[in-house]
């Protein structure tokens, strides 16, 4: 699962907008002949430090893979405490990787919440764009990190139902407005999750501010969790619908859930003054409401073996 915030306006690829996030732990020195390795987009993220934040999340076996699994060791050992996963190859070989955040198997939804995506969330609601992605093999769980509605068990509550929840308790209701796309991406094609007739939806780039739109994608207004938590059920059923139709597998499409915030915000104006006596005085004068806008992406990426096959990049 990744992480990443920049401000609107602001250039990819600038830290000059950077939340200050917790900054991510300094790799270790690799120690001769331990195989220590960092996933790509740590090596990446040590030019900007916070932006792109990587955790790694273990799926508890299911029954199915407890029985298979049976007279094996297991292979993957994670030290949440140093925030590494360790693969074994063998009985004397193992890899390393480091992450911002290790999950075991018995990390609860609310907790994979709060580390992952509360801190994007959060920086959202505060006028940065955010996003957060899930990305594994086909089964791995990253529709139910990040999808799971929770109606039956409300603790299995994934992402986006978490994340609207902080929204809508944030906002208010009387100036502020949540609205939200969700789309599917399958071989080069955007198809709308709420309206399955618009199954061609273009990508328009501003060659001025570099800003993408998508003309045509439906943006429904959300006023409170239930419509929300309907129109999750309407996108879902549409893509396995969509999916069943194209003779494919939901595996092999990425998801895109959009929620555009506009915040009515006051920001008030220092006039300082100095008197013929030379005293200063401050006059805090606020200047008229602006309207912030910001953005939250959440996206289910297709099965990461599928990418190949599906031609979804
Ligand atoms: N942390 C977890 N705890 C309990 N069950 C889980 C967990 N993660 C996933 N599962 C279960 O594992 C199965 C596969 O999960 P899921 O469908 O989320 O995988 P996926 O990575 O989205 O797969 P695909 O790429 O095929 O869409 C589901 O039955 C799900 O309920």
């Amino acid at each position: 699962m990744a992480s990443n915030l920049h401000r609107n306006g602001a250039q990819r690829g600038s830290a000059k907008f950077d939340r200050p996030l917790k900054p991510r732990p300094r790799a270790s020195s690799p120690s001769p002949g331990s195989g220590f390795r960092r996933p790509n987009s740590a090596v990446r993220n040590d030019a900007v430090p916070g932006r792109v934040r990587v955790a790694v999340r273990l799926r508890p076996r299911n029954a199915e893979e407890e029985m298979a699994d049976a007279d094996f060791g297991d292979c993957v050992e994670l030290q949440p405490e140093l925030k590494r996963l360790k693969l074994r190859r063998n009985n004397w070989d193992s890899d390393t990787f480091e992450f911002d955040e290790v999950l075991t198997q018995s990390a609860s939804q609310k907790r994979v919440y709060e580390v992952v995506a509360k801190p994007v969330v959060e920086s959202v609601l505060d006028g940065y764009n955010g996003t957060v992605m899930a990305y594994g093999q086909t089964g791995t769980g990253k529709t139910f990190t990040l999808g799971q509605l929770g109606e039956g068990d409300t603790s299995s509550r994934g992402i986006m139902v978490r994340s609207m929840e902080d929204i809508l308790t944030d906002l208010s209701p009387d100036t502020d407005s949540v609205t939200v796309s969700y789309l599917q991406l399958y071989m080069e094609t955007l198809q709308d999750l709420l309206n399955p007739a618009n199954d061609n939806i273009p990508i328009v780039e501003d060659p001025r501010t570099g800003d993408v739109s998508l003309p045509g994608a439906t943006l429904v207004d959300i006023r409170d969790q239930q419509s929300f938590l309907e129109l999750l059920r309407i996108g879902e059923a549409n893509r396995v619908a969509a999916n069943t139709k194209m003779n494919t597998e939901s595996s092999r499409s990425h998801a895109m859930l959009t929620v555009h915030i506009k915040r009515s915000v006051v920001e008030s104006e220092d006039i300082v003054s100095t008197s013929q006596n030379g005293d200063v005085s401050h006059l805090i004068k606020p200047s008229k409401p602006l309207v912030r806008k910001s953005k939250l992406v959440v996206v289910d990426l297709a099965g990461s073996e599928r990418v190949h096959k599906s031609g979804v990049h």
